[in-house]
């Protein structure tokens, strides 16, 4: 069974005198263990797709399955439940905290999760994702402290703290320059060979986008897999 199954999705945005159609029509599969890259020009949709794709917002039509389980027939506290135990979230901007430590940011989605460790074991879990991503030695600074890169690999673990098993990143080297970028998709690949994790990517960057396992280009909301 596919672990997140996309099917014939719509989502249209009304402004005053005009429609968007922001995705159109478009159904994927994706399977566990598979880093995935959505490219396609400034708003052709992507963001709109992967919000989709992490029930952040419902569709005008279609479809989303988790595995095999039906979004559209769930009530928010439900849809809620099933987000925070299956998506991790990387967006561009890093989302965190200026002023806490990464690992006080780091343990923000362990306040809503359903299964919950004890402390001493989401501490460990942590330190032990921190070493492999080479920034144990950041976790007690203040997050205002650390590099682009640095920032970014917190977000990283922030994302799987929870295990969750789909980490949906919007732009995740966006910001970075060649050298970080290169980190955090070392990290990312791990997180899929290694962990199992299955990754969304959403980027500008060919480069990127060719360091994935299947390649999609969205244009018009209309998206078709492309060879790079
Ligand atoms: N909440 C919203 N209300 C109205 N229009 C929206 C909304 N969200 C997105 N849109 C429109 O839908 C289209 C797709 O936007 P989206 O952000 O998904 O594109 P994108 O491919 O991610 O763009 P970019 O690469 O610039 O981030 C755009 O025309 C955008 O203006």
């Amino acid at each position: 069974m596919e672990l997140l199954s996309v099917q014939n999705v719509s989502k249209s945005f009304k402004d005053h005198s005009y429609t968007v159609h922001a995705v159109n029509d478009v159904s994927l599969d994706i399977h566990q263990g598979e880093m995935i890259a959505i490219i396609g020009p400034s708003g052709s949709g992507k963001t709109t797709l992967l919000n989709l794709m992490g029930i952040v917002i419902s569709p005008d039509s279609g479809e989303v399955y988790v595995e095999g389980q039906k979004a559209s027939g769930m009530n928010d506290t439900m849809r809620c439940r099933m987000r925070n135990q299956y998506f991790g979230y990387i967006v561009q901007d890093f989302a965190l905290i200026e002023e806490d430590t990464a690992m006080q940011n780091i343990l923000v989605p362990t306040l809503y999760s359903k299964h919950k460790k004890s402390s001493s074991e989401y501490r460990k879990l942590i330190y032990s994702m921190a070493e492999k991503l080479q920034v144990s030695d950041k976790l007690k600074s203040t997050v205002k402290k650390l590099s682009g890169g640095e920032r970014q690999r917190i977000a990283i673990i922030r994302s799987m703290v929870c295990d969750q098993k789909i980490i949906l990143a919007d732009e995740p080297t966006g910001s970075l320059d060649k050298d970080n970028s290169t980190i955090v998709m070392k990290c990312l690949r791990e997180l899929v060979d290694d962990f199992k994790k299955t990754v969304v990517i959403v980027t500008h960057d060919l480069n990127v986008a060719r360091q994935c396992d299947r390649t999609f280009n969205l244009t018009g909301g209309v998206l078709t897999p492309c060879n790079l």
